[in-house]
């Protein structure tokens, strides 16, 4: 029996680690890699330790969180046992040389995600990109892998790259949708298309996969967030999961309590926003 062949157990294990992120098919996914994806320039002067953020985050009540192997292991006494862990096995930092941005290079394991008690591992495909085929060959290993030890993956699948005018064009991010389900991602997260009715488009792509939305860059205003996480639950999305929108917020607890409200209560944002004034 080929080492990848899996046990008999295995699809009970993703289903289980699914439902620790997944209530109801909704999820609130607080994503954290961007002290290598974008480095100090994300964060304010009075944020720079990841614990303060973390612990307003943890304490609001979010499903899951995407951390690097290396951040798990420094905050875990902040999440241990109150909110489901992803590990992200790839990244890639911002000051590599220009021609190398379009790769998310491998960074960690399975393996190494379950020593940290992951219940889930996440990739980046650049769909698109010159190195698209490095990063499907490395996805391959983590499915194989994640898939013997019953541990469910989510792919951000993000179309980018040299021949991509526009990554956010509903047709790329339906085609980095569909590219996520052909290659056996067990939840998506991609780009928001900016309206539910191109996002319904997504998540039909997405062949009934569960898809959340990439939070993007931070919004002039808190219920303009609220309102692209309201459009993406109406187009049938499962959820986001957010970084920015919620680290550099003025009221870090009260917007993870009005996207949780969105996402789970089906709150309009005018409604929800006023958790940010409590
Ligand atoms: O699109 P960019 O600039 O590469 O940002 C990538 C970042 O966006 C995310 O996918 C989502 O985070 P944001 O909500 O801040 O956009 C992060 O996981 C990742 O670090």
């Amino acid at each position: 029996m080929s080492k990848y062949e899996g046990t008999s157990y295995s699809n009970v294990g993703i289903k289980v680690r699914l439902s620790r992120i997944l209530k109801n098919d909704r999820a609130v996914i607080f994503a954290f890699d961007h002290g290598l994806e974008h480095g100090p320039r994300d964060f304010m002067e009075d944020r720079y330790m990841a614990k303060t953020i973390l612990e307003k985050v943890v304490n609001a009540g979010v499903d899951a969180m995407m951390l690097l192997p290396g951040m798990a292991r420094l905050t875990y006494d902040i999440w241990k046992n109150k909110v489901a862990l992803i590990i992200k096995l790839t990244g890639k930092s911002d000051i590599r040389p220009q021609d190398k941005h379009y790769l998310q290079s491998s960074l960690g394991s399975v393996e190494q995600a379950i020593s940290l008690g992951a219940d889930a591992v996440a990739a980046t495909v650049y769909w698109g990109s010159d190195y698209e085929d490095e990063m499907i060959s490395h996805w391959y290993e983590i499915k194989e892998s994640a898939t013997y030890y019953g541990m469910p993956v989510l792919q951000l699948a993000y179309p980018r790259g040299s021949a991509i005018k526009n990554r956010y064009d509903p047709e790329i991010v339906m085609y980095g949708a569909r590219a996520a389900a052909e290659t056996g991602a067990d939840l998506i997260k991609t780009y928001y298309t900016g309206n539910k009715e191109t996002f319904a488009k997504v998540v039909e792509m997405a062949q009934g996969l569960p898809v959340v939305m990439s939070g993007g860059a931070v919004r002039d205003k808190p219920i303009e967030f609220l309102e692209d996480v309201y459009n993406v639950i109406q187009a049938g999305g499962s959820g986001v999961a957010v970084g920015r929108n919620v680290f550099r917020s003025n009221n870090i607890e009260g917007m993870v309590r009005a996207v949780m409200k969105v996402v789970h209560e089906n709150a309009l944002p005018e409604e929800a926003v006023k958790e940010l004034e409590k």
